[in-house]
């Protein structure tokens, strides 16, 4: 499936024991034909009153505590096998809650934010996590700098643009900033621009996954990173080279993200090995 242009593997493991292997996932990324950036592992739910339990993997096998865009995925997968419209599902990050609407679209709850130093988590204390010490080029002309931090579950960092997105090199500075010793965990890193008090561009260079045509998450940390410092309200539209989602910074401080989900194709997956063998049948299209 793929949600605004991330390319996500819903797995169901739901009937199985076993779990996606780091090196199957791997394996899968390495293949034109399975290259993902996510993969959403269905298995049964860990929680009474939950749905699902869903454990996320990136490509390089690494696993992530959010995925907004491949929670769409499987909201969509579950709807379409249940009629429901309405999920919950625990995630390394805690629980989510998810809801189709009757036009297809899919908002997720996405929880709250966190702004704490430790919380993110960084390695040493900043006071204001609205925009930190860290540049990247030249000292005395930075190409990016002061990034807005935060965690959405996830780590992210959002630098501020007045410029065109595209005319970052993302790839370049993508796996340094990913990588710098700020971040122990490693970070999402995003660049953005604000186009109104009510939008953004952005592109992201994932943790995990490089380069991306949307993430979810990291249009959530950067609208809410937006209204914190006051560059937008907290109902804001963000737009990613592979579509725009509708982000709402909720009075109670929940993140609510809207968007598309699209089914591509399907077939079976060995979680061990990776081994994997495409269905016959012909792309169609859900919702
Ligand atoms: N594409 C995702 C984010 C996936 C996880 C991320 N790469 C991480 O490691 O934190 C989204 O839509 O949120």
């Amino acid at each position: 499936m793929n949600g605004c242009g991330n390319e996500i593997l819903v797995v169901d493991l739901r009937a199985a024991t076993g779990r996606v292997r780091p090196e199957a996932a791997r394996a899968l990324a390495a293949r034109t034909e399975t290259r993902f950036d996510q993969i959403m592992a269905i298995h049964r739910p860990a929680t009474p009153g939950t749905d699902a339990y869903v454990r996320i993997l990136n490509c390089d096998g690494s696993e992530a505590e959010a995925c907004g865009n491949g929670t769409r995925c499987v909201v969509q997968a579950l709807s379409a096998e249940t009629g429901r419209s309405r999920f919950t599902f625990e995630t390394r990050a805690g629980l989510i809650l998810a809801e189709e609407h009757a036009d297809g679209t899919i908002s997720v709850d996405m929880g709250t934010p966190r702004f704490g130093w430790q919380d993110i988590p960084l390695a040493e204390e900043f006071r204001d996590t609205r925009a930190i010490e860290l540049q990247i080029g030249p000292i005395d002309a930075p190409v990016l700098h002061s990034p807005s931090v935060m965690s959405m579950g996830n780590p992210h960092a959002v630098f501020w643009v007045k410029e065109d997105v595209d005319g970052f090199a993302l790839d370049r500075f993508g796996p340094i900033l990913e990588n710098h010793p700020i971040f122990p965990e490693r970070a999402n890193i995003s660049i953005a621009r604000v186009t109104s008090p009510s939008s953004l561009t952005m592109r992201t260079w994932e943790r995990g996954a490089g380069l991306t045509r949307a993430c979810g998450s990291a249009a959530c940390a950067a609208a809410v990173s937006a209204a914190r410092t006051r560059r937008t309200g907290r109902a804001v539209a963000v737009t990613q080279p592979g579509g725009t989602l509708s982000i709402l910074w909720r009075d109670d401080d929940h993140v609510i993200m809207t968007g598309p989900a699209e089914w591509e194709w399907s077939g079976r997956l060995d979680p061990e090995t990776g081994d994997f063998q495409r269905d016959a049948a012909e792309e169609r299209e859900i919702g």
